[in-house]
């Protein structure tokens, strides 16, 4: 199976510290792969890289089978590429269909076109089969965290996007909103998207991946799938590098 989005070869240094090494990544349409790492492991050096916010100093990025150019995060944004950052990037003080075209509102004419924006932003979240919120037009602030992460990943989706990449969605969420977030996660994949979902809970990773892709110290460790690898050896592949009862060819099961 063609990944839809490869990074082959990805070398990213900040001055004289190089963070990424060589980094190979594969993430495939209709499923999740979680990206896994220590603090400081190079996760989120390598999602900017493929946002477009880091230069990337050597290697290739390919967009379903083609090499593609990513310099701005509008290049990324062109492809179907969102990120979903950790802080959310909302503001609070708009409600959630402002929130969901903020910098790319619909006009008629010179007016806002409150009412497309109203339908298209009730259809994404409909789609997504979100019903945790009253109502559309409740500002942001009102919100949980659960809820302000579902707004953000409907946002992200929104704009036909075809890869998305979640920052540690669940980081700040009790257990139900972390169940809610993790089944939206799936639905996502289950739409065709390819889902990247960066997180540090081994619960979270099994729960909802397809395939683990674990950097340690700036080098792709391993890219395994889910099915083939058990949680000893994933926090094995985390804190030293290697597994040794995996049997790993090239960094990648056979
Ligand atoms: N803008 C920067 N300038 C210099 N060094 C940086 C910069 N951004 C990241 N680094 C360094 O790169 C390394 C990788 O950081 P990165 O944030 O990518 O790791 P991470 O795996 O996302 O960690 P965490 O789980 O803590 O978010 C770290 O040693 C960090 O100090």
């Amino acid at each position: 199976m063609t990944p839809l989005l490869a990074v082959r070869g990805i070398d990213k240094s900040f001055g004289p510290v190089k963070v990424l090494h060589n980094v190979e990544f594969s993430a495939y349409a209709g499923e999740v792969t979680a990206l896994v790492g220590d603090n400081g492991a190079g996760k989120s050096t390598l999602v900017k890289c493929i946002g477009g916010i880091y230069p990337i100093d050597a290697g290739e990025i390919a967009f379903d089978g083609k090499p593609v150019h990513i310099h701005t995060p509008r290049d990324a944004g062109e492809l179907g590429i969102e990120i979903v950052y950790q802080d959310l990037a909302l503001c609070d003080n708009l409600d959630i269909v402002q929130n969901m075209f903020l910098g790319r509102e619909r006009r008629n004419g010179l007016l806002l076109d409150e009412d497309s924006m109203e339908e298209l932003a009730e259809k994404t979240l409909s789609s997504l089969s979100v019903r945790t919120v009253k109502s559309i037009r409740q500002q942001v602030s009102s919100l949980s965290g659960g809820q302000r992460q579902t707004v953000a990943i409907a946002k992200a989706v929104l704009w036909n996007s075809k890869v998305v990449i979640l920052d540690e969605p669940t980081a700040a969420l009790g257990v139900a909103q972390t169940a809610q977030v993790l089944e939206l996660v799936r639905r996502l994949a289950d739409t065709g998207l390819a889902v990247v979902l960066i997180s540090h809970n081994m619960n979270d990773v099994f729960a909802v991946s397809d395939r683990i892709a674990a950097l340690y110290l700036g080098r792709m460790a391993a890219q395994v799938r889910t099915s083939d690898v058990t949680h000893a050896q994933v926090v094995e592949l985390i804190t030293a590098g290697r597994s040794g009862e995996l049997g790993l060819k090239n960094g990648v099961t056979p």
